[in-house]
Formats: structure tokens, C-alpha cells, sequence
């Protein structure tokens, strides 16, 4: 082969060898140490262009250098890729005994594949039915299918630091939700606690109110002829005015359900989330769709909150804002970093209450069973939406209890919460896992898993969650519902969130006679679910609603 090339073979030797012996040094190197990919798309390009300059240099021609130095990054690539697969398909890999998809041992792009499907949270499920309860889904990472799994990753004191997956590209590290060391996130969640104490959200849950009443405007306005409405996008629009007016008070004018989104803050906020999701798999090659003019996109939420934050610092109010701000003692965030966590308390509290009501609504109305049942023990309660004063109190409705809690057990919208074993391994369910592996319990799986809720683990059926449950062979098990994790960086919003939804949904069916339109393909709904931090509808949910009164 050497000598159908135009240069000297000494040459091509001492380039290809230095080539190979940099492939094998730097393969070693980045087996313990963590690399940018942007950084590394550099060093490349900067490596070859020295390579092009020095041939040139020695007097070789413009053609010839450059296929040296081509031929070069060829070889120092192809060695660090023939090395990486080679250690990762043999024995002395850390996860070589652990079952998986035989793609993923090799490349994180299949999970990156897998993920933009919108359908990991199926396709793991499956993943475990065929493997059991430890599965390699990638060549460092392990998903456990195990309750006994969630304490020592999540819950303990000494449960794991997030993993790269939340390195939001090259934004600057900071914000709630993108700290990933413990320590460090542990502060910031300081800066953020009271808003979510017992006082705030009383204030918090008027908003609720407030915006519930209007979507009902909302969905009477928006009924289209044939009678049918469009709830997926007045939820993710109530969901979005209801969290920037909880996060910036009166001053926020994010009003979707107003005025709609022309700017398409909801929607270019879901492709963000998505995109941090899907390239969280393959976090160096965030780093460089960071820099590419699409990620414009990721800023689109980040830079409305931005705005609304400038005009926010101006007054005081009772909002999430007046604790990042310091308004109501502790410390007073930087800018920088104000932005990124305004940004993020919208999206936090909008996608996923908007993704679950959606996905419960379509539930409870396709069951006339249980939707009778819920609408009988509210009725017995209340006559009318606004007899409704405190959302705390809805939770002792039993089956309106269980109907919330079936809506987040079968509505979830994160597929995996990655966390990273600590210095020196850990045991998790009886097996030693060796320190970097980056560990995850699957939501979705372990929330419909026979073993955690039966019978009848698919089905919507609030009666689960009663004290007599679905007859004496009920089992439902509440440490395996995963929807709001645990520990540290588990949901602050979630005391929030549970009146919330009990709120939301006890005013619409007391507000409305609901039902599922004849000619609706409810398959098409359910396909069209797609996880992904955010929960996307491919089809739109579309209900009637008649008003009761
Ligand atoms: C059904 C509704 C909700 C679900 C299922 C949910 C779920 C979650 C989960 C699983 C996490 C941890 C994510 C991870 O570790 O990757 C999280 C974090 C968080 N959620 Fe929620 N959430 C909901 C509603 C809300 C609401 C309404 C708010 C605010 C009002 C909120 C505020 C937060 C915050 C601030 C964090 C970050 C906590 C931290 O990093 O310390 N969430 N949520």
C-alpha cells in the first residue's frame, strides 16, 4: 500500500508510527481522564495542520503533505478506536460480565440513537425483560432494575454525584440542576428551598387557581366545531404561564394561553430539553454541537427568563424569584447564574406536570369506569369548581389520591437519572460496581413492573392505591414509583406538584362532562408518547368538555 502512495516511505512510516504510538498513549490517557469534544475536534485539527505545515516545510508538495498528515490522523484515530473497542469487549472491562445489547458495549451513540427515539423508556423496559436486572447499556454504563438499587444511588448520604449526562455542552457550569457534584448543588439547593416550603406554596397554589380558571376559559374558547379540543397544547400552555408567573410573580408576560406563542418559547424550551437528553449519552459531542449555529435553539427559554429576570430585579414580590434573589435572606445569586436557574425553574415545573396531566387526562377519560368513579367521590364533596379552597385537602379523596398517583406512575417523563459510582466502588443489590461506572434505576420499568404494582401493572386503575387496593393480592409498592426521585437532587417542586395535579384535575371534572371523541385514535396517542425528559405528543390529545352548569 505504501508504495501506491506519492511520498517517500520514511516518511509515511515515522508519521504513521508516531501516529500509532500517540493513539495508544492518548487511549490510555482517556481510559481515566475526562476530555471536551470540542477541545478534541481541535487538538485534531490543529494536529493535522501542523503535520500539513511540516511537510510542506520539507519540501514536500501541497497534495503529498496533506495526505501524510490524512493518513496520520487516520491511524492515531483508527488506534484509538480499535484499542477502545477491543478493551471494551474484553474481559478485563469492569462491566464485561454484565449482560446487554452487544452495539452498546462497543458505543455510547447507540443509547444516543436509542434515546432520540423518544422510546427509552420502552425500549429498556425490554432491555431488562430479556437481560434481568443489571443490563449494559453502554460500554460504561449500567441501568439496575432493582428498589434496592435506589437507596445507595440516590437516597443515602452518600448517594453517587449526577453524571456528565447533565453537562449542559459548553454553558458555564452552575445552575440547580446542572451541578453535578454534590456539594457544590447542595448550596444552590439552599438558595432555592424556602420557595417550596409549607408557606410559599400556599401562595404558589393561587396561581394554580388562578390559571386553571383561565385554561377553562381557555378550553371553552378553543373548542373547534366538531366539539373536540386540543389539550395538549392548552396544557403545555398553562403549564408555561403557570411556572413563569411562579418564578417572576405579576411582572412575568409569558401569557401563552393569551396571546399563544409566536416566538415558540414552549416549543424551542421542549427542543432544548431534548437536546440536552440525547446528547447528555455522548456529553463530548455536546461540546461541540454547542458551537454549531443551531444551538441557537438551546437559548430560547434561557434568553425570555433572561429578560424577565432584568425587569423582575426591579420590584419584590412572593415568588421563586425573591429567593434566588435574596429578597427574602440568604444569598443573592450571581447573574449568570440567576438566568440559568429562572430558565430552569419554568421548564422544571411546565414539561413534566403538563406531560403527566396530559397523559392522566387521556387515561381517566378513555375509562368510564373510573372517570364515573372519580367524578362520584368528587361530586360528594363539592358542587362546583370554586367551592374548592384548599388543594391540600383533595388529597384525602382517595380515589382522586390514586388517580394522580397512576397519572405519574404510568406518565413519567425522565427515562433514566444517571449517577456516577464514587471513588473506591460501591455495592449496589448485592454486586460490586467498580468506581466511574455511571449507574441509573429505570423509571418507567420499575413503576410497571409486575413485581412493584399488580395486577394488572399496565392498566390505569386508581383502586391500586386505596388501602384495599384492588382486592388482597394488591401489591403497590411506593418506594419503586421513581417519578420524583430522591435524595439530593431529587424534585423540589414535588409537594408542590402533587396539589397541583389534585387541584387541576378535581376543577375540570367538576367543571366539565369529559370524554375521549368517538373517532380518536387512542393507539396513535399512546405511540406517539415520546420521553424524553420532556414528554413530546406526536398526537395531540383531544377530549370533549361540555360544561356541567
Ligand atoms: C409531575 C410533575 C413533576 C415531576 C414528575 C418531576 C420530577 C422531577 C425529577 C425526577 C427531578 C430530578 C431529575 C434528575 O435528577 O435528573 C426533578 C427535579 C426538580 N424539580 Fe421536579 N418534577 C415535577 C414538577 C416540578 C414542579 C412543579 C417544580 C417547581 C415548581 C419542580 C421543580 C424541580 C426542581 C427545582 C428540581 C431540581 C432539584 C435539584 O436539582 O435539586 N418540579 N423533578
Amino acid at each position: 500500500m505504501a508504495s501506491t502512495l506519492p511520498l517517500p516511505s520514511f516518511n509515511l512510516e515515522g508519521v504513521t508510527n508516531t501516529a500509532l504510538v500517540a493513539g495508544v498513549l492518548n487511549t490510555l490517557y482517556l481510559n481515566k481522564n475526562e476530555y471536551r469534544g470540542d477541545t478534541a475536534v481541535v487538538f485534531c485539527a490543529g494536529v493535522w495542520a501542523a503535520t500539513v505545515g511540516g511537510g510542506i516545510y520539507n519540501g514536500f508538495d501541497t497534495k503529498s503533505s496533506i495526505s501524510l498528515a490524512s493518513i496520520g490522523l487516520a491511524v492515531y484515530l483508527g488506534t484509538m478506536i480499535a484499542l477502545a473497542v477491543a478493551y471494551r469487549l474484553s474481559p478485563l472491562h469492569p462491566l464485561h460480565k454484565y449482560p446487554g445489547p452487544f452495539v452498546n458495549k462497543i458505543t455510547s451513540l447507540v443509547m444516543l440513537k436509542m434515546v432520540s427515539t423518544g422510546k427509552r423508556f420502552e425500549i429498556i423496559k425490554g432491555w431488562h425483560a430479556k437481560y434481568g436486572k443489571f443490563v449494559r447499556t453502554g460500554p460504561n454504563t449500567l441501568s439496575i432494575a432493582s428498589v434496592e438499587a435506589v437507596h445507595p444511588i440516590y437516597a443515602e448520604r452518600s448517594a453517587f454525584d449526577k453524571s456528565n449526562a447533565y453537562r449542559p455542552g459548553r454553558a458555564p457550569v452552575g445552575g440547580l440542576f446542572f451541578s453535578t457534584k454534590k456539594d457544590i448543588h447542595n448550596l444552590r439547593r439552599k438558595a432555592w428551598a424556602g420557595a417550596f416550603s409549607a408557606k410559599s406554596i400556599v401562595g404558589l397554589i393561587e396561581v394554580v387557581e388562578k390559571r386553571t380558571d383561565q385554561m377553562i376559559q381557555v378550553m371553552d374558547r378553543n373548542r373547534q366545531k366538531d366539539g373536540s379540543i386540543d389539550m395538549s397544547e392548552i396544557i403545555r400552555f398553562w403549564a408555561y404561564d403557570l411556572m413563569a408567573e411562579m418564578t417572576f410573580g405579576p411582572t412575568s408576560d409569558v401569557e401563552l394561553m393569551a396571546k399563544g406563542d409566536p416566538t415558540d418559547v414552549s416549543e424551542g424550551a421542549q427542543n432544548a430539553t431534548v437536546v440536552f437528553e440525547v446528547l447528555g449519552e455522548a456529553p463530548s459531542l455536546f461540546d461541540i454541537a454547542w458551537n454549531l449555529p443551531a444551538a441557537k435553539e438551546f437559548h430560547i427559554l434561557e434568553d425570555t427568563a433572561t429578560k424577565l429576570m432584568d425587569i423582575r430585579k426591579n420590584t419584590t414580590g412572593d415568588d421563586i424569584a425573591s429567593y434566588l434573589l435574596g429578597e427574602k435572606g440568604g444569598e443573592r445569586l450571581g447573574d449568570e447564574d440567576l438566568n440559568i436557574d429562572s430558565a430552569f425553574a419554568i421548564a422544571a415545573g411546565s414539561d413534566t406536570t403538563g406531560g403527566t396531566l396530559t397523559i392522566l387526562l387521556f387515561y381517566l377519560l378513555r375509562d368510564r369506569t373510573v372517570y364515573n368513579k372519580l367524578r362520584e367521590e368528587l361530586d360528594a364533596h363539592y358542587s362546583s369548581p370554586e367551592e374548592i379552597v384548599d388543594g391540600k385537602v383533595l388529597q384525602e379523596l382517595p380515589y382522586l389520591y390514586g388517580t394522580v398517583w397512576e397519572g405519574l406512575r404510568l406518565g413519567t417523563p425522565f427515562g433514566g437519572l444517571p449517577r456516577v459510582v464514587p471513588q473506591g466502588g460501591a455495592m449496589i443489590d448485592g454486586d460490586f460496581i467498580p468506581e466511574d461506572i455511571i449507574v441509573s434505576v429505570p423509571p418507567y420499568t420499575q413503576q410497571t413492573d409486575e413485581a412493584h404494582f399488580r395486577p394488572r401493572p399496565m392498566e390505569f386503575l386508581p383502586e391500586r392505591w386505596s388501602p384495599n387496593g384492588l382486592g388482597p393480592d394488591t401489591h403497590t409498592d411506593m418506594k419503586a414509583m421513581l417519578c420524583f426521585s430522591y435524595g439530593a437532587f431529587s424534585c423540589l417542586g414535588r409537594i408542590f406538584a402533587l396539589q397541583e395535579l389534585h387541584l387541576t384535575v378535581a376543577k375540570l371534572m367538576l367543571q366539565y362532562d369529559m370524554d375521549i371523541p368517538k373517532d380518536y385514535d387512542q393507539q396513535k396517542f399512546l405511540d406517539g408518547i415520546l420521553n424524553m425528559r420532556t414528554t413530546l405528543f406526536a398526537h395531540p390529545l383531544k377530549i370533549t368538555a361540555t360544561p356541567r352548569r
